[in-house]
């Protein structure tokens, strides 16, 4: 019998997961999820039958096996009070956490020191089976849960563990926050052909099935570094040498390796924060 999965927050993070969990067969009556936005509950309810709404947390958890917390760092202690008041000993639970920058021990300061707490970082993607999870436990969670855990994540996508906590904030950096990096770049060139003339229908879709067809194509040669596959599109005096000419000019790399550390030292503040 599958498990009772309980997530507290109805938003971006955890919508992707229980949908792409329920597509992937989880039944929905085992699936529960608490928010304080009805509205938002009753949607999911209305795409799922069967599945169980609460804008009651610790209602939502009490029956659950595992616990996704999916709600803003900054509200994750506020939300967390409530759960240990009503259920002094979550032993019987598996936290999953998805939240940027709150460390496994302050989530077990929050949680009334429970041990069996996995950290996870997804990326939207989960949404259509196609996120990638990084996942960190310490030497205190049991292979069991860890491999609960994992299997609750790769119902949406692929996972990898990290072996360092501090991991974890690599991978939001290479991938939980990535997603939106890419649709920056997909709509700065949109717009630019859009501006040249193309009308917006094509754009969009030359500019989207490029991205398709490139991470597929990186995908199926994993023999080849990134450079590599950029020197194949890239012809001597042709098109795209000019192009990736004035992304050097405009030390394109630099940029993206200082988003990528700003985004790390944003989780590590958070750290300190929350
Ligand atoms: N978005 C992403 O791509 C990723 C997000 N994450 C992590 O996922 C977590 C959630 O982020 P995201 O899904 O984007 O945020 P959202 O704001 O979309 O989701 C959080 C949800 O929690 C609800 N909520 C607020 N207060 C409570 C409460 N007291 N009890 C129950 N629910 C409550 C919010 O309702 P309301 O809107 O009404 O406040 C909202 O629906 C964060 O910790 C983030 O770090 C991790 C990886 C990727
Ligand atoms: O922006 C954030 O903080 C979250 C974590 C990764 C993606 N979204």
């Amino acid at each position: 019998m599958s498990q009772q999965i309980a997530f507290i927050g109805a938003g971006n993070m955890a919508g992707a997961i229980l949908k792409g969990l329920i597509q992937q067969g989880h039944p929905a009556q085992q699936v529960h999820v608490s928010d304080l936005d009805e509205p938002k509950l009753n949607a999911l309810a209305a795409e799922f039958t069967g599945l169980n709404t609460y804008t009651d947390n610790a209602a939502c958890i009490a029956n659950a096996d595992v616990v996704v917390l999916a709600v803003k760092p900054q509200l994750m202690a506020a939300v967390c009070e409530p759960l240990l008041a009503a259920q002094p000993s979550l032993a019987n639970k598996l936290i999953v956490s998805v939240a940027a920058g709150i460390k496994v021990a302050r989530l077990r300061e929050m949680l009334g020191n429970a041990q069996r707490v996995v950290r996870t970082m997804p990326n939207t993607p989960c949404l259509i089976g196609q996120g990638m999870t990084g996942l960190y436990a310490d030497e205190q969670v049991s292979e069991t849960d860890r491999n609960a855990a994992q299997t609750l994540m790769q119902a949406v996508g692929k996972t990898a563990w990290v072996e360092s906590e501090a991991g974890l904030n690599h991978v939001i950096a290479a991938s939980g926050s990535a997603p939106a990096y890419f649709f920056m770049f997909m709509d700065a060139m949109q717009k630019s052909v859009e501006a040249m003339g193309l009308d917006a229908v094509s754009a969009r879709q030359f500019v989207q099935q490029a991205a398709i067809g490139s991470s597929q194509l990186a995908a199926s040669q994993m023999d080849k570094s990134f450079t590599e596959l950029t020197a194949q599109v890239t012809s001597k005096g042709g098109t795209t040498a000019e192009a990736v000419a004035t992304f050097k000019d405009g030390d394109l790399a630099g940029l993206v390796d200082q988003a990528l550390r700003n985004c790390v030292a944003r989780a590590e503040q958070m750290e300190k924060q929350f």
